[in-house]
């Protein structure tokens, strides 16, 4: 999973490591030759992720933060990927988390902000549609928010489609790439199939239920998991893959584009000001964000429908850091 064309390796920390999601995408980073250095971050328990990975044979530094040790944590960092927070629960939006999240975020943030604004931040805690603008309007109150810097993580859609889609069509997920625009959110999730060869025929009821299974992927792991979580796995995965795709830009690897939910102009105009679509990734970050292509008279209809949930989302996440 992981591609390395580059030499210089990089810094990163979890923020939430020791979670559901955290322990796992720990794992995986620490597999990735790109990463040079782990720092472990979480209220409860990084220590002890961190010295259990930090035997896994491979050349990176691994160091674990107590929740106290947040500063210490960032010192440094190039990359930071967050997956603090609480996840659903059966009959639970992503929505119902704000309350929660939201002020885990902003504090991570501010403390990002102060300690090492430089560094890319990869948000993975939902409802990713409004910690991704409370990452940067808090950024943006502290003077340091770079837009090339920060992303919403919303590569288990991708991941989602080329799976669910290889099941209907008969290709391999591994060489299928869908671009997925929108938000990470039931309908804000907008799966181009029309775009590739395999997804383009698809029609009637197949198209609709795949296109359903693709927005609600995240419910059938949720009521599988039965209270227990959500999706956590497929989550790791999905995220260390996100993680070397930045890292891979970092590195200056040209060429590398995915989906991913950044402050972009694309629906400015209508008042959506971040949007997950195709983005080049860069030494900077945010090298190209590309426009979204032809859509199929249903894809402008999904696209219709993702729009006012969308905008509705990202005002929430300002409007708390504004009150805050
Ligand atoms: N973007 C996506 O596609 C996607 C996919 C799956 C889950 N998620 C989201 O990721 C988040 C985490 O899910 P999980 O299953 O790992 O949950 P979890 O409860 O297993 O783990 C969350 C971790 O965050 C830690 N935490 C809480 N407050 C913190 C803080 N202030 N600083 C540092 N750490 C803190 C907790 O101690 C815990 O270890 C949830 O919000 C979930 O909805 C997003
Ligand atoms: O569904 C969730 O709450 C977690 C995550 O956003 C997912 O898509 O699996």
């Amino acid at each position: 999973m992981f591609s390395s064309s580059a030499a210089r390796q990089s810094k990163v920390a979890v923020l939430g490591a020791g979670g559901g999601i955290g322990q796992p995408l720990s794992l995986l980073l620490k597999l990735d030759p790109l990463v040079s250095s782990l720092n472990l971050y979480d209220i409860r328990g990084a220590p002890g992720v961190a010295a259990d990975v930090s035997h896994v044979d491979t050349n990176s530094e691994v160091k674990g933060f107590a929740a106290d040790k947040l500063d210490e944590a960032l010192e440094g960092t190039e990359v930071i990927v967050i997956p603090a927070g609480v996840p659903r629960k059966p009959g639970m939006t992503r929505d119902d988390l704000f309350n929660t999240n939201a002020s885990i975020v902003r504090d991570l943030a501010a403390a990002i902000g102060r300690v090492s604004p430089q560094a890319c931040v990869l948000v993975i805690s939902n409802p990713v549609n409004s910690t991704v603008p409370i990452v940067a309007a808090t950024l943006e109150k502290q003077g340091v928010f770079d837009p090339k810097r920060l992303f919403g993580v919303t590569t288990l859609d991708v991941v989602r489609s080329a799976r669910f889609l290889g099941g209907i069509a008969g290709t391999d997920p591994k060489e299928t790439v869908v671009t997925v625009v929108g938000g990470h959110s039931g309908a804000t999730i907008v799966p181009l199939l029309s775009q590739l060869s395999a997804g383009k025929g698809l029609q009637g009821e197949t198209y609709e239920k795949l296109v359903h299974r693709i927005q609600f992927g995240g419910d059938e792991v949720v009521k599988a998991k039965d209270g227990a979580g959500s999706a956590t796995l497929s989550m790791a995965y999905a995220g260390a893959r996100f993680a070397n795709a930045v890292l891979r830009g970092l590195n200056g690897e040209k060429g590398v584009v995915t989906p991913t939910f950044v402050k972009s102009p694309l629906f400015a105009d209508q008042g959506v000001d971040f949007f997950s679509s195709n983005v080049e990734l860069g030494v900077n970050g945010v090298e190209k964000i590309h426009p979204i292509g032809s859509l199929s008279p249903e894809e402008e209809k999904l696209l219709a429908a993702c729009l006012p949930d969308l905008k509705k989302n990202i005002e929430k996440g300002k409007a708390f850091v504004a009150q805050s």
